[in-house]
């Protein structure tokens, strides 16, 4: 069985890890996000595709959901002692050790499909992990404070102002020219069907939906979504901020027809959300919380039941 699943950070990690339980024989291509991406200290940093390999790696900070476990902070503290910014990002000595090697990797003229490819040679996440795209597209979020109009990388909205400004605008720079990354659409078509797992539906699953073709294959392939709002709000993360900065209501319902019953033909809700309907796409009620790892492999093997039959 093949499936392909779009993913950002740590909701769409952990819902991996459970759909890699559930069927642990399947080939799953997961096309990770790297809008997120942002370079500091000179180093490329790519926190999505990060999340889904020390997730599914076993070296994720399961509390947080990103960044390393046994973290320490040494050269965080040696760098906020020189007086460089930013100090609001926290990378660990051991996370750091990632952006050294895909950096210097990409210096030397590899893509960051290589890069990832190499670095999950050491994770071994169980999963064939591809960037969205190997051509710089970086998420900004303009806004309006103390320092004026202007635009933000979406990390500095997310971790320095925790979204606390509203956004006023989001946009994926860079997406009009960035090419599928290698591998991206024949895995599309290749796959038996495609599950968007409870990710972002704006700054994750919006921004992959944004690389010119992605969005085209997949609306002839039997695509299965999982709500990532439950009764009003998201299950955590901040989308309920990145919806209203597009003017969608935060509801699976209004995630539902932001996703369009075009590219979805099934879409997983929580039961409190169950009068949740669009013409043309199968809605069913399921617990949605991904409280441990039974749960969340059932909630996998929910989705795939339902790609299943859609795809008969
Ligand atoms: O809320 C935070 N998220 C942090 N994140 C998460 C990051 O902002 C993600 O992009 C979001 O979680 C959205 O997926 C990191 C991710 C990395 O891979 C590496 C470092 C960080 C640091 C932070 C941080 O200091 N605070």
């Amino acid at each position: 069985m093949r499936i392909v699943s779009l993913a950002g950070g740590i909701g769409g990690a952990r819902f991996l890890r459970g759909l890699r339980a559930a069927v642990p024989d399947a080939e799953i291509t997961v096309i990770g996000n790297t809008g997120d991406d942002i370079t500091l200290f000179g180093l490329r940093v790519c926190p999505d595709l990060d999340t889904v390999m020390y997730t599914l790696g076993g070296g994720i900070n399961e509390e947080q959901g990103w960044g390393r476990e046994k973290e320490s902070h040494v050269v965080k503290e040696e760098l906020a002692a020189y007086g460089v910014e930013p100090q609001w990002f926290g990378l660990g000595d051991r996370d750091f050790a990632t952006h050294i090697v895909r950096s210097q990797m990409l210096e030397a003229g590899y893509t960051l499909s290589q890069v990832t490819e190499a670095l999950c040679d050491r994770w071994q996440p169980g999963v064939r992990l591809l960037p969205m795209s190997d051509d710089r597209c970086e998420t900004h979020v303009v806004i309006t404070d103390e320092q004026g109009r202007r635009a933000v990388h979406f990390q500095e909205w997310w971790v320095r102002l925790r979204a606390s400004v509203p956004a006023e605008s989001i946009a994926l720079v860079g997406a009009d020219t960035a090419a599928p990354a290698p591998g991206v659409l024949a895995a599309i078509e290749a796959a038996d069907f495609v599950i968007l797992p409870p990710s972002n539906p704006v700054v994750s699953i919006g921004t992959i939906l944004q690389i010119p073709g992605i969005r085209e294959a997949l609306t002839g392939k039997t695509v299965v979504g999982v709500s990532p709002i439950i009764g009003g709000a998201p299950v955590r993360g901040m989308a309920d901020a990145c919806l209203t900065a597009i003017g969608v209501e935060t509801s699976a319902q209004a995630v539902l027809s932001l996703y369009g019953s075009d590219l979805l033909d099934g879409w997983l809700v929580a039961p409190e959300d169950s009068s949740v309907a669009l013409e043309g796409v199968r809605v069913e009620a399921r617990p949605l919380l991904m409280s441990d790892p039974d749960a969340t492999a059932e909630l996998a093997r929910a989705a795939l039941a339902l790609a299943q039959e859609l795809s008969r």
